[in-house]
């Protein structure tokens, strides 16, 4: 198995245990003995379509006790999968990355203390998640997905946005 580090603080790219035959495909979404994942203490497995591609769904985190790690995986079609370090004390706070996942094969772990979201870059795209700790909307926090100051390079600039995505506040450095 692969894993390819993308970010300072932990996010990292990894490929899965994958088996094909002339049936279909074995695919192993989350198992214990995956070192990449053994520690990791799942709470909620989400499974969210879109409909329409240049969806954007974030930028999201929830605050204190209540931050999760997420483990992104898109099992039809692509997305753009951004990033944002909100850590205060982090050398990198603020700085954002993205990355495309367009296999079920490979998925992207975002530790606690980033914000997440991601613009789907295909009709009908599936995405399925694992979240270490359970919603509570009452810490929900969002920072705006084109804000200047977070600089991500979104692949399309004019994405379909929840009414709730359009109205995060920008952050002040
Ligand atoms: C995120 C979430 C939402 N919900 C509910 C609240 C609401 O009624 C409905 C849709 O919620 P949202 O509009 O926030 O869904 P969505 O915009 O898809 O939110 C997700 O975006 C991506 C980028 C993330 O990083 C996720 O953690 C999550 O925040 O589902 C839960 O019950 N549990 C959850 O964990």
């Amino acid at each position: 198995m692969k894993k390819l580090d993308l970010f300072p603080g932990g996010a990292f790219l990894f490929e899965s245990h994958y088996f094909e035959d002339e049936r279909g495909v074995f695919l192993k979404v989350f198992n214990t003995d995956n070192s990449f994942l053994s520690d990791y203490t799942v709470k909620q497995i989400n499974y969210v379509t879109s409909a329409e591609k240049h969806t954007l769904r974030g930028l999201h985190f929830q605050h204190g006790d209540n931050a999760e790690s997420k483990v992104f995986r898109v099992i039809n079609g692509a997305a753009q999968v951004a990033f944002v370090d909100v850590r205060p004390d982090s050398p990198t706070y603020l700085q954002a990355s993205t990355v495309v996942l367009d296999n079920p094969k490979r998925a992207v772990a975002i530790p606690r203390g980033f914000a997440t979201g991601y613009l789907t870059l295909t009709n009908n795209t599936v995405m399925l998640y694992l979240a270490d700790n359970d919603y509570n909307v009452s810490t929900e926090g969002g920072l705006l997905w084109n804000d200047p100051a977070l600089n991500i390079n979104w692949l399309e600039k004019n994405p379909i946005l929840s009414d709730k995505d359009k109205a995060w506040a920008l952050v002040t450095k």
